[in-house]
């Protein structure tokens, strides 16, 4: 049993991830997965250095994700090449982890945790998929407040994804995240109790 989830930059993935894992869901994260194809050694990286420069390399030879991060949420058409080479090897570590998972654990639900699902045109491999929403304003504020970002740095990051609104739209379960952590816990009960994973 498995599900997507999904969600904005700064929506509250993490933290409905934790109340699913608190009630004893599997979980695979794709930003852990992300960071591990970029660390230095992996060919991830080396295809990304020499799209990008050596001087997207801190000199410790690990990647600068400030630099890069500033190239590529100001220009589409880079951070499109960057997604060309990321997000296949991704893509095929997040399916072995949760094939694996799941193999191993048939009667848990495997929860993958991917915030460019739709974008990436993932919903098929899930029975549902999960959106954690809020509207953009409170997203904005608590991703410059996380990330201490100026309000254009984070409105590049919310820009580069697809609108949150459509996500909403497109879930099949929606887990409201604008009020309290009391509020989510609570939505979070109510779908673990429903959904007869216990
Ligand atoms: C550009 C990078 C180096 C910036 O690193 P940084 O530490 O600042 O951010 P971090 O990796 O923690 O990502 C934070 C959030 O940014 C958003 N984000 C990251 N990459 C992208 C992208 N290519 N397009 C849109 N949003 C993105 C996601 O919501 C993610 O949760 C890094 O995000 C990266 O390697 N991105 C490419 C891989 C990727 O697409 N990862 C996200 C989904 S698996
Ligand atoms: N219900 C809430 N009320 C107030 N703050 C919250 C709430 N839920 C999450 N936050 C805060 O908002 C920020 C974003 O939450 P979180 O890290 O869970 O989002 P995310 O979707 O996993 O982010 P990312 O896309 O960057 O991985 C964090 O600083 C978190 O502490």
């Amino acid at each position: 049993m498995n599900i997507g989830l999904t969600g904005g930059i700064a929506t509250g993935k993490s933290t409905v991830s934790a109340l699913l894992v608190g009630k004893g869901a599997l979980l695979v994260d794709a930003d852990v997965i992300a960071r591990e194809v970029m660390l230095p050694g992996h060919p991830v990286l080396e295809a990304v250095v020499g799209h990008f420069g050596q001087a997207v390399l801190l000199a410790d030879g690990t990647l600068d994700r400030k630099k890069l991060g500033d190239i590529v949420f100001r220009d589409p058409s880079q951070r499109q090449a960057l997604n060309d080479i990321t997000h296949p090897a991704i893509r095929r570590e997040i399916r072995e982890q949760m094939e694996s998972l799941e193999r191993k654990n048939p009667d848990k639900l495997v929860v993958v945790d991917i915030p460019l699902l739709f974008e990436s045109g993932l919903e098929h491999m899930f029975e549902r998929v999960m959106v954690v929403y809020t509207p953009r304003v409170i997203q904005l504020e608590r991703l410059m407040d996380r990330n201490q970002m100026t309000k254009n740095e984070a409105s590049a990051r919310i820009g580069s994804q697809m609108d949150i609104e459509e996500k909403k739209l497109k879930a099949d379960i929606v887990i409201d995240n604008s009020g309290n952590a009391e509020q989510t816990k609570r939505q979070i009960d109510e779908f673990w109790l429903r959904s007869g994973y216990i």
